[in-house]
Formats: C-alpha cells, structure tokens, sequence
C-alpha cells in the first residue's frame, strides 16, 4: 500500500502493524491509567458474608413481628469481630454497620426502632420481611472476572481491584514514542527570537496528548534540515517503540523526515491519507518499531495524532456520535475533513457542535475551545444547521 489512501484504509494498515503486546506488572498503587495486560478474576467474595447495613439489633424474624416484641441480648458483633455462637429463639446480638450476621439471624432491627434496658429489648414495631442484611458476595463472588483484559484503570477499577484482594496487575507496558522536531526555524518556547525563527509548539502539545493516552513521551528534541541531524537523532534514541516525527513531512526541498528513516531502515506502509487536515501524515516500519510521521502544520498534526496515533497507541478505533449541527456547512471536498467543533450539552438533553469559523490548518487557538472534531465524509454535500452529523469527542463538553 502507498500513494494516498483513505482515512478507513489508513485505520485498517494501523491495525495490521498493531505494536506487539508487552506486558510489564505493577503494584495497584501504580496502576492509575494503565491498560490491564489481562483479565483479573476476584480473590475473595465481597462481602465475605452476610453483613448488616445498619447498627442495630439481629435477630429472627419470626420473633419480631409483632409491635412489642421482647427480646434479650446475648453478646455483640461489631465489623470485624463475628459473635461465633448461633441465635435462638427470643434471642438478639447486637450489631454495627459492617458486622456479620451471626447464625441462626435473618433481620436487623435498627437501634431507632427499639429500647434497651439492661439486656432487654422490644421493639417499636413488627416487620413482615428480612431488612438490612447485605448477602455474601452480592457485589462479586470469588473467582467472578473483575475486569477483563484492556480495562483501563481508574478509580473505580482500582478499589475494584483492591476490594477483590489483588495488590498487583499485569498491565500493558506503556509504548515509549519519541516526539522529533525539525525545522532550522524552530527554538524551544522562552528563547529570544530571531527574524523567521518561530517556537517550537508541536512537542508540548503532542507529548500531553501521548501521555493522556496511557503512553510514554520521550522528547528527540529538534533536528536541523539536513539529513544527518535527523539521522543522529534517529539512531541515538534508545527504546523506542513510537517514532512521531513532526513536521518535514511534504515534498518542499527541506522535507527530509521520510528520507531519513527510510535510510535508518523503515519500510513505507502509506505515504498520504485524504484527510484535512493532514494530508502528508505517513507511516513505515522496522521490525517491532513504528514510525508515523505528522504534518509541521500544528492543526494537522494534532487532529492526525488524535486520528492516527491514538488507535496505534491504545489499540481502538475512534467511537463516533451524532451531534445537532448549530450552523450551516458547505459542501465538502474530496478529502474526509475533521474540522475542530465546540460541542456542548444542550438543555433538551442532546449534544450540539459548531465549527471553529477558521479552519486553516496552521492555527492552535481553536484548540483551546474545541472539544470534537466534526467529521465530513469526501464530497459530502452541503448540510443544514440542526441536521445530525458524526463527530469524535477529543475531550468533554462545555455544560
Ligand atoms: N507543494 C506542496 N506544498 C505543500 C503540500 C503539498 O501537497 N504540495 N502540502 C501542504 C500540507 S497539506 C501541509 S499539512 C504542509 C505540511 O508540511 P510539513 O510537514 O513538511 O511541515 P513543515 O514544512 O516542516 O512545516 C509546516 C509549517 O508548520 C510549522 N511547524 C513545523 N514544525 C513545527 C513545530 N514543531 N511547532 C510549531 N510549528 C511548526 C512550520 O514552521 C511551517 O510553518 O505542507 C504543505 N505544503
Ligand atoms: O493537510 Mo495540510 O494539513 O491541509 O495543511
């Protein structure tokens, strides 16, 4: 495959040079963010047992259903500490919130509901059926799946996995990709600027977007325009899984990026996609090792990396929604176009998305406000405000 492709057939070539899995295992504490390398099955069931969700009184149903019942207490089960002998008839323990329900209970009185005196208690009311008992693994039982391979750990999932017993999990070793600079007229933000010189934006930006995506940046800094500063950069850097070249990506004179890897071994896959913007992003590799090469347009390459280098790292494809146009569109043109979308929830419980009114491919400000990316299908025809249109949420939206 070569030559310019399509966005779909773009995605597919990712897919097929899918990085190879690594699995590397960590503690839970460490774990924030990590992608599970497999499916994680309980140790223990939660709860281990019955358990009672009030503080209060067991006792056995049959004993309390009247109003008045009498009852005496014969012991206590605070959390932690079972009462280990079975309940008999007229009998209660009391219990706390998290205590386990001893033998021979079915019903919790709760303290609200009764009196005490000495080791006497009746009961405000009568009940008809058993509350306040929480079942032994009514969350998850030993040996219930978890969470399966590919989860994503948050917080959620964390205290999943700790309340399961698991202090460690196989995640997916997060890929290093090596953000490379070119151009003799980039200096790194804060440097004195002389006349055609212009800062080099691209690295900051995309290094965040890696990391947001559960991968490693490594920052390759900046080559020159010339073949053997790129070389050495390529050559020198060590471990890397992700080669993301930014920029010298086009056909001008000073475009040496797919020169230089080429040279340092990497074969083409695809060499153009029709999509704006972005056109030239391309894509080659060497054995284990992958390189996609963005655009030095700052909004092509960071819609490409939110296309491209997103599935390659996470290994998922976009999810597209609908969302309720808030302006006309224009008939598009031959390349499938994501244009940079404010999109926010509406009153009436829908999602609504307008393009940023400049789309040029060389602008950042509209990033600061977009939170999708609107797509346009090649030739699409023009579409009215208030018409559904497919878009890829990139963060969330405005309330
Ligand atoms: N004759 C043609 N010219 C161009 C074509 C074409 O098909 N034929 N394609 C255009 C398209 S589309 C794009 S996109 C750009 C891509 O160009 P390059 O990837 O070669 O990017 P550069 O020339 O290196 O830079 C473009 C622009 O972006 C600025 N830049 C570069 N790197 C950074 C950085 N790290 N941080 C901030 N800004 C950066 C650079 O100064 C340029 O202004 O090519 C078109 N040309
Ligand atoms: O594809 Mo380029 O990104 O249009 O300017």
């Amino acid at each position: 495959m070569s030559g310019l492709i399509s966005v779909a057939d773009a995605l597919d070539a990712l897919a097929q040079n899918a990085l190879p899995p690594r699995a590397e295992t960590v503690a839970i504490e460490q774990a924030h963010g990590r992608q599970l390398a497999e499916a994680v099955t309980a140790h223990v069931s939660r709860p281990p047992a019955d358990m009672s969700a009030m503080d209060g009184y067991a006792v056995r149903l049959e004993d309390v259903r009247k109003a008045g019942s009498r009852l005496s207490v014969i012991g206590e089960a605070p959390a932690g500490t079972p009462f280990e002998q079975t309940l008999g008839k007229g009998q209660a323990v009391r219990i706390f919130t998290g205590g386990e329900i001893p033998a021979g209970a079915d019903h919790i009185v709760i303290q609200e509901n009764s009196s005490r005196s000495g080791d006497e208690i009746t009961c405000a009311e009568g009940y008809e059926a058993p509350q306040f008992i929480r079942k032994a693994g009514r969350d998850f039982l030993e040996g219930d799946t978890l969470l399966e391979a590919g989860a994503i750990l948050g917080a959620g999932e964390l205290g999943l996995l700790a309340a399961g017993n698991i202090a460690e999990v196989k995640v997916r070793r997060r890929p290093r990709v090596g953000i490379l600079a070119n151009g003799n007229e980039l200096k790194p933000p804060g440097s004195e600027l002389k006349r055609g010189e212009i800062v080099n934006s691209n690295p900051v930006a995309l290094a965040e977007l890696v990391r947001s995506w559960g991968a490693e940046p490594v920052d390759l800094g900046i080559a020159e325009d010339t073949l053997n500063a790129i070389s050495e950069r390529i050559e020198s850097a060590e471990d890397i899984d992700i080669f993301l070249p930014v920029g010298g990506a086009s056909v001008g004179d000073h475009d040496l990026m797919r020169p230089a890897f080429a040279a340092a071994g990497f074969e083409p896959v695809f060499e153009k996609i029709a999509v704006r913007p972005g056109k030239p992003t391309w894509f080659s590799t060497r054995g284990d090792t992958r390189v996609l090469g963005l655009p030095g347009n700052p909004a092509s390459a960071l819609v490409c990396a939110q296309l491209f280098l997103k599935p390659l790292i996470t290994g998922q494809r976009h999810r597209l929604i609908k969302a309720r146009l808030a302006c006309d569109l224009k008939p598009n043109g031959p390349r499938e176009h994501y244009m940079r979308a404010f999109a926010a929830f509406t009153d009436d419980g829908g999602l609504s998305v307008d393009p940023a009114p400049d789309q040029d491919s060389s602008l950042i400000k509209p990033f600061v406000t977009s939170a999708a990316l609107l797509r346009r299908l090649p030739n699409a025809p023009e579409k009215k405000r208030g018409g559904l249109e497919d878009i890829i949420l990139t963060s969330l939206p405005r309330l």
